[in-house]
Formats: structure tokens, sequence, C-alpha cells
């Protein structure tokens, strides 16, 4: 099974950062957390911030857990564990570099965006108010 990590990060405004695949990205196009692939002799914490400045040019300061989830995709041979975290990033300007596009979308907006399979039950969490990444950090 392989590890995936992935940050929701909440801006002050409360809108979530989400990033679109590419179009030649396996699953094209869907919407999904920063993140991906812990490589061998990192922790799941290593692994989000070394994604997070691949990706952005984002630093970490911050995350919790706040859900996992274990799922197949049918193009895929590997089973996935994808670890979520709630993440807190330093200003500054954000440089999509591996994301088609990223957005900044409010919770119950996350429903009008077509987001990877294994990320509904989180999507849905997040859209009802179920889990609040901001909160989650400030008591942390
Ligand atoms: N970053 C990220 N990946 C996710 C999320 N949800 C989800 O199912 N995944 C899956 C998509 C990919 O199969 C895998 C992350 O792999 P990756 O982004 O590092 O690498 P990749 O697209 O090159 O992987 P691959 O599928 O082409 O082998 O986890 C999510 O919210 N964020």
């Amino acid at each position: 099974m392989r590890t995936v990590v992935a940050a929701v990060i909440e801006r002050s405004d409360r809108r979530l950062l989400i990033g679109q695949r590419r179009r030649n990205d396996t699953s094209p196009l869907k919407w999904e957390f920063p993140g991906g692939k812990v490589e061998s002799g990192e922790t799941p914490g290593q692994a989000l911030s070394r994604e997070l400045k691949e990706e952005l040019g984002a630093a970490i300061q911050k995350c919790v857990p706040i859900g996992r989830v274990v799922h197949q995709y049918a193009e895929t041979p590997e089973e996935l564990e994808i670890l979520f975290f709630a993440a807190a990033i330093a200003e500054g300007e954000l440089i999509p570099r591996r994301f088609e596009k990223i957005a900044w979308a409010l919770p119950k907006e996350l429903g009008d965006y077509d987001f990877l399979a294994a990320n509904a039950g989180l999507v849905a969490n997040l859209a009802t108010g179920k889990i609040k990444p901001g909160e989650i950090l400030e008591e942390a």
C-alpha cells in the first residue's frame, strides 16, 4: 500500500486551497488537495512539506491530521492510503508549478468541483462544516 499525504489549507477568509490535476496526469483535470506520495525514508510530515514546496513554493508552519482513507483507483495497480492534514502555510505568493490551476473555494462551493473519488468523504465533511480546518489548527 502506498501512502499519500494531502493538505487542506484555509485562508483568513475561510476559503480552502484546491488544485486541478493536469491534462496528462492520471485522473486528468480532477480536483484534489495539494500533496503527493510519501517517499521512502520520509515521515508523512516531511513529505507534506516537500510536496507543498515543490507544487506551490509554500512553507508549512503547522499540520494536524484530519482524516485517513484507503482507496484503490481502477487505473492504477496500487492501493493508496491517503492521509489528510489541516495545514497552515507561511504568507507569500503561491506559484502553481504542478497544477493545471489552483482555486480558493468556500467549503460550501466544494461540491461544484470534480474531486478525486477518494476525497468524497472529506469534501462532504468540509462542505457541511463538520470538519473546520482553521479551528482544528488553532486548537492544536
Ligand atoms: N495530492 C493528492 N493526491 C490525492 C488526493 N486524493 C487522492 O485520491 N489522491 C491520489 C491521486 C494520486 O493517485 C495519488 C497522489 O500521487 P501524486 O500526485 O504524488 O503522483 P502522481 O499523480 O504522479 O501519481 P500517479 O497516480 O501518476 O502514480 O493520490 C488529494 O487530495 N491530493
